[in-house]
């Protein structure tokens, strides 16, 4: 991409304006401003005496122009100078201006804007989908405009590399929404916050501490745990209709408060009134929440002098979370700070939570972490771990029922390599490839298709004049990608086969598939997700065989989505399991 060039033709007549300016400036810097007027006088009356004396003009003595005196042609001349000089500038300030104007107006292609709204009447209830449908239109990089603020949006493999990798650096901030503010600890959390001393804190503690590959292979024991527990609660639901979302949200929220803060810090019973903790049902409801508000396009956000008004109730929604994700860190917080203080002389952190803390009282650490700064880092993993995981596996349960074969053909290969008397180890993940497309399959399609960040502010908008001559950018939606007949095969079709022999991984080296967003903001969690991702998948499919309710065909099943930081199926899907392998491995 190249900084857009200014038309040769203009640069010429600035110069010019500019070279004569110049000359003039030193002309009469030299001569004297009024020895130069009155050389120009000269030439002039000159000029006109040549004309007075020329054969045709009225000689007559009583003719008025003889009694003019001689000072008058000098003030008119005078009076011309000046009016010549002043337009010269003029013509020279509108010319160099529109130059200006014409180089900052190089912009990507886009729908033309309305005042006051910009584009957004373009933008649907499913954003990515809008996108989609006017990347088709305009192009591969195309301008928008959300009420005040211009985005770009990018929408091929080559544009989302110059912006992720080539060009990260520039584009790896994040946009101050109202979402970061009141959900995130004022930009606290990891993924909302800004590049810098905090962000960094937090990458080395999650790269180091949670979600290194050793950190991870040694909770392996929880997540069996985990699934164990899971597979025997679908065996007693079995022949029942059942939400499958929210088995799994309650799993993986599990899995994730189990490695991060050391314990569940949700209580699973729903009549338990004494507990301090908070419902099960109350924090799923919590993370749903976050997600929805997080996604959603609040009018002040982009329309600034609005944001007082609250249109659409977003912010108090936003306040009234946070206070409920406060009461819940304070207690995971205090619980911790009692565990401390009880081991004072030997205590050793076992979670992020204790780590966080100690660096917390570290007086030498390059950033200091307040409370908002702990009570930010600590939300990272339960948001980012639970709901991604989650809802991919509930996708992919979508798809493989929509198309029965491909179930059969997940289910042979678990019977062929796995056999039907154990359940399915993480270790046994790379010796199932057709589980393996069925993942990538589901996350090129589903993943973060919200991903509609865009970046603003003065200095972001100077550097991306700097780097590109273009304005603030939103990255680029999978989505749009992942629909490009000229990336893929029959795009709007699952097709996990479209893998087999291609290599093409989903940890941000490949830039038609990124459902881990690539470059220094790439998701630090992947290994994590895809490993509950694939094991969690595998053993389900392991252990049941999935229907439809009784009513449902395959065909009938909806698939539209609801528009969220993640995208959720809009209606979860409904279905009936039954055990496949023998009693005694369920319990
Ligand atoms: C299926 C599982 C997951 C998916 C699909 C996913 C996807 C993503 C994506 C697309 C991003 C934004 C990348 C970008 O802007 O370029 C992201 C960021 C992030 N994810 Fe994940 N994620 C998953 C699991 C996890 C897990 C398990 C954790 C932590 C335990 C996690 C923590 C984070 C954090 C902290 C960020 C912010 C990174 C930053 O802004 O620098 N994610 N994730």
């Amino acid at each position: 991409m190249q900084r857009p060039d200014v038309l040769d033709r203009e640069k010429l007549i600035v110069g010019f304006l500019l070279f004569s300016c110049a000359v003039l400036y030193v002309v009469s810097k030299r001569m004297g401003i009024l020895k130069l007027q009155r050389t120009i006088t000269a030439a002039i009356k000159a000029a006109s005496i040549n004309c007075l004396t020329s054969p045709n003009f009225d000689h007559h003595p009583n003719h008025y122009h003889h009694q003019l005196p001689m000072e008058a042609p000098t003030l008119v001349v005078q009076a011309l100078t000046w009016l010549a000089l002043i337009a010269l500038f003029h013509y020279l300030a509108t010319t160099l201006g529109r130059c200006l104007r014409r180089h900052k107006q190089k912009h990507p292609p886009g729908p033309k804007p309305w005042p006051i709204i910009g584009n957004l009447n373009l933008v649907g209830s499913v954003p990515h989908q809008s996108f989609h449908y006017l990347s088709q239109k305009y192009g591969e990089i195309m301008q928008l405009k959300f009420g005040s603020f211009p985005i770009v949006v990018v929408s091929s493999p080559e544009m989302a590399k110059e912006i992720l990798q080539t060009h990260d650096q520039t584009f790896a901030s994040r946009p101050a929404l109202a979402a970061g503010k009141y959900t995130s600890y004022n930009y606290s959390d990891m993924a909302r916050a800004p590049i810098g001393p905090h962000w960094r804190l937090a990458k080395r503690l999650y790269l180091n501490e949670l979600l290194s590959p050793k950190r991870i292979d040694s909770y392996e024991y929880i997540r069996v745990e985990e699934r164990r527990a899971l597979m025997s609660c679908l065996y007693a639901l079995s022949g029942r209709e059942t939400v499958i979302r929210e088995e799994l949200t309650r799993f993986t929220l599990t899995n994730v408060s189990r490695m991060a803060l050391g314990e569940k810090y949700f209580s699973e019973s729903k009549s338990d009134r004494s507990s301090l903790r908070v419902k099960l049902e109350e924090l799923k409801e919590m993370v749903d929440e976050w997600f929805l508000l997080g996604g959603v396009f609040n009018i002040g956000d982009w329309i600034p002098w609005l944001s007082f008004l609250d249109l659409q109730g977003y912010v108090k929604r936003m306040k009234a979370l946070h206070k409920k994700f406060d009461r819940y860190y304070d207690h995971v917080i205090a619980d911790h700070k009692a565990k401390r203080e009880a081991n004072k002389d030997n205590f050793v952190a076992k979670d992020m939570v204790d780590v966080v803390l100690q660096l917390a009282d570290d007086p030498n650490l390059e950033v200091k972490l307040n409370s908002d700064g702990v009570k930010g880092l600590l939300q990272d993993p339960i948001l980012g771990g639970t709901d991604s995981s989650a809802i991919t596996v509930e996708w992919a349960i979508s798809e493989l029922l929509k198309q029965p074969q491909l179930l059969r053909k997940a289910t042979e290969e678990l019977d062929r390599v796995i056999g039907r008397d154990r359940w399915v180890e993480e270790a046994d993940i790379p010796n199932l490839p057709y589980i393996g497309a069925i993942v990538k399959e589901t996350v090129a399609r589903t993943e973060d298709k919200g991903q509609s960040d865009s970046y603003e502010g003065d200095e972001m908008h100077e550097m991306l004049y700097d780097a590109f001559g273009i304005p603030p950018f939103v990255p680029p939606t999978d989505d749009t990608i992942g629909r490009d007949p000229r990336y893929w095969e029959t795009p709007e079709k699952f097709l996990p086969e479209r893998f087999f022999g291609k290599n093409i991984d989903v940890t941000g080296h490949h830039f038609e598939l990124l459902p881990f967003g690539s470059g220094r903001r790439m998701c630090p969690g992947y290994r994590l997700g895809l490993m509950l991702i694939h094991s969690t998948l595998a053993n389900l499919l392991h252990g049941f065989s999935w229907k439809l309710p009784d009513n449902v065909k395959p065909e009938d099943v909806e698939m539209e989505e609801e528009f969220g930081l993640n995208t959720h199926r809009k209606i979860p899907i409904v279905v009936v399991v039954e055990p496949r392998l023998s009693a005694h491995l369920y319990v």
